[in-house]
């Protein structure tokens, strides 16, 4: 079994992701798990298991096997300094974490033989529409210049960031180009909103991701529409499964500093 360090409990996510590792078959729980500093001290059920809940700046590395497997479910502001401290215990780590600097991260982890896979959708799914929309960008720059686009992206009222996964699409969509900025992404956090006029269930007004993506191409004439939309978080953490046993097995090839992206995990 290869012992799993969560990064951002009690949060959503990482709980999500704790609770399919403590079901797993080959993965198992660290007996401790990353904060922060208002939860430093405290304990959480995952099925059968009591965590411990510790500030990273409180473990001693004597606390961590050599096999260790990390995963930052975090926040914006803490995402930067929790992968600065996993790379240099020398752990792997699966980044979900969303609104940080992806190129200081990326620097961070080549620059001390790291290895991590940092992403900011893990939903193999919604990955392969990525995938297509960089296909595209690449095959065709320019092939839509002129056109206009909006993209409407609604989450759970405390979401503190504007969609990652909203923000990557832009990326792809100025390389075709749409002259479209990340500013213009509208965000919607107002369960009523959500509720009545995107139609988003209510027991998944805590836990939702719709994303619609709707160009205007030739004038007007022709309309665009892709839309993404989940329901739940289980299909973000079983990604990070993929992506944690993928870093498995590139440290038991002994690679050592690179960042792979979800694509690289669906590639295997
Ligand atoms: N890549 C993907 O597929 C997905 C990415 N995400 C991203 O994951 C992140 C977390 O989302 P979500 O779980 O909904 O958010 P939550 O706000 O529910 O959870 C974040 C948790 O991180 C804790 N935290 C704060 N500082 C630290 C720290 N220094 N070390 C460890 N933990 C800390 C927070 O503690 P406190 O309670 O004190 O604030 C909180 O409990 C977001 O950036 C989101 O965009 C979400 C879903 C899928
Ligand atoms: O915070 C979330 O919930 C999500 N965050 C990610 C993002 O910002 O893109 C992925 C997904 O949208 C869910």
């Amino acid at each position: 079994m290869t012992p799993i360090l969560i990064s951002g409990l009690p949060g959503a996510m990482a709980l999500e992701t704790a609770r399919l590792v403590a079901e797993s078959a080959d993965l198992a729980l660290t007996p401790f798990a990353l904060t922060s500093a208002k939860h430093d001290s405290e304990s959480l059920l995952i099925g059968a298991e009591k965590l411990r809940l510790v500030e990273c700046k409180h473990v001693a590395p004597a606390d961590l096997s050599a096999d260790v497997v990390a995963v930052d479910y975090s926040t914006p502001e803490a995402a930067l300094e929790n992968l600065a401290w996993f790379v240099r215990q020398g752990l792997p780590v699966v980044v979900g974490t969303t609104g940080f600097d992806r190129e200081e991260a990326i620097r961070l982890v080549r620059e001390a033989g790291g290895l991590a896979v940092i992403a900011p959708n893990m939903a193999i799914p919604i990955v392969l529409l990525q995938a297509a929309a960089r296909y595209l960008a690449e095959t065709f720059p320019g092939a839509l210049a002129g056109a206009e686009l909006t993209i409407r992206e609604s989450h759970q009222a405390h979401k503190r960031d504007t969609s990652g996964t909203a923000k990557a699409l832009v990326a792809a969509a100025q390389t075709l180009g749409f002259g479209f900025t990340v500013e213009q992404i509208e965000s919607i956090r107002d369960p009523a909103r959500q509720s009545n006029e995107l139609g988003v269930p209510d027991e998944h007004l805590d836990g939702h991701a719709l994303h619609r993506y709707d160009a205007r191409c030739a004038g007007g004439t022709v309309q665009l529409v892709l839309e993404h939309n989940v329901l739940g978080r289980r299909v973000y953490a079983e990604g990070t499964l993929r992506a944690i046993r993928f870093l498995i097995a590139r440290r038991k090839a002994d690679v050592r500093g690179q960042v792979f992206c979800m694509e690289d995990v669906l590639r295997g």
